[in-house]
């Protein structure tokens, strides 16, 4: 278990709007993941968010919340991870719901557990595409771009290429990486098991496997053993969660 962002390389993000059983949640919580990131673009509610925070606090391991809608502020998160899409020009997408926000919740803030994450969506069918309303960039250049803007001029620590949905140009986010001073690249899209796990994993800094939890448990389990081997690092051998008895 890797306690900040800055060192993990495998998360799973679960959509609290979908269901999830406990025997299904007991092997997302043992499989020795770094970190736990409740979001999604649709359908996320206070209630259902802090009852699946709640649920994963039986376990040792680490829970963001990533923000998308201002109704789930929920208190008690290890990290909050703040999206700013930035192939929108709906400014509201950008910053304009976190200024609403922040208009009230600054005082309250610990920004010592608070990440921005720079994003660029890259499937233009994902909900959060059009939510949003991006601009799905056309070539690596555009990509390239919007990269050197979070990473060397924001200078935000989280720079995420986000497919969701589908599989993604991993020779773009390999690029990506390589171009990046000090962001650490987050790659997220149809990741479904162990082989595009071990594409993904040589191609970023941090996967992020989300829908494939709902439709494939196994070999969203999987994942995590692969992104480990890309490491040369042996999942017995790991600091995760899988060091406790049940
Ligand atoms: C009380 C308390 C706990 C206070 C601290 C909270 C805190 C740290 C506040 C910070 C203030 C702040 C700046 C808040 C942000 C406010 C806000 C609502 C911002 C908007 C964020 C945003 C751009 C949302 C758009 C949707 C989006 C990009 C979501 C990211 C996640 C994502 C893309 C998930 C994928 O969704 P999914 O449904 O799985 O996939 P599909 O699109 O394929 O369906
Ligand atoms: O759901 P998938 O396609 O795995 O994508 C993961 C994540 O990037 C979604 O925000
Ligand atoms: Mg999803």
């Amino acid at each position: 278990m890797q306690e900040s962002f800055t060192h993990w390389r495998h998360i799973f993000k679960l959509d609290p709007e979908k269901d999830l059983s406990d025997d299904a949640l007991d092997k997302l919580c043992r499989s020795g993941t770094d970190a736990f990131v409740i979001g999604g673009s649709s359908g996320i509610t206070y209630d259902n968010t802090s009852a699946l925070l709640e649920r994963l606090r039986r376990y040792p391991v680490v829970c963001a919340l990533e923000i998308s809608t201002d109704e789930a502020l929920v208190q008690g998160f290890d990290w909050y991870l703040v999206p700013s899409v930035l192939n929108t020009s709906r400014g509201e997408w950008i910053t304009g719901r976190h200024q609403q926000v922040l208009r009230d919740a600054e005082p309250y803030m610990d920004w010592s557990r608070v990440a921005a994450e720079g994003y660029v969506i890259l499937n233009e069918q994902s909900t959060a595409a059009g939510l949003t309303g991006a601009v799905t960039p056309e070539s690596l250049e555009d990509v390239l771009a919007y990269a050197a803007l979070a990473d060397k001029l924001f200078r935000v620590p989280i720079f995420y290429v986000e497919y969701s949905g589908v599989f993604g140009n991993m020779a773009w986010v390999r690029q990506v990486k390589e171009r990046l001073a000090s962001a650490r690249l987050f790659y997220g899209g149809g990741i479904d098991g162990p082989e595009r796990a071990r594409q993904a994993a040589q191609a970023a800094h941090t996967i992020v496997v989300g829908n494939a939890i709902y439709q494939n448990l196994s070999g969203a389990i999987a994942t995590v053993e692969a992104v480990r081997r890309v490491d040369g690092v042996p999942l017995s051998a790991c600091s995760g969660t899988l060091p406790f008895s049940s």
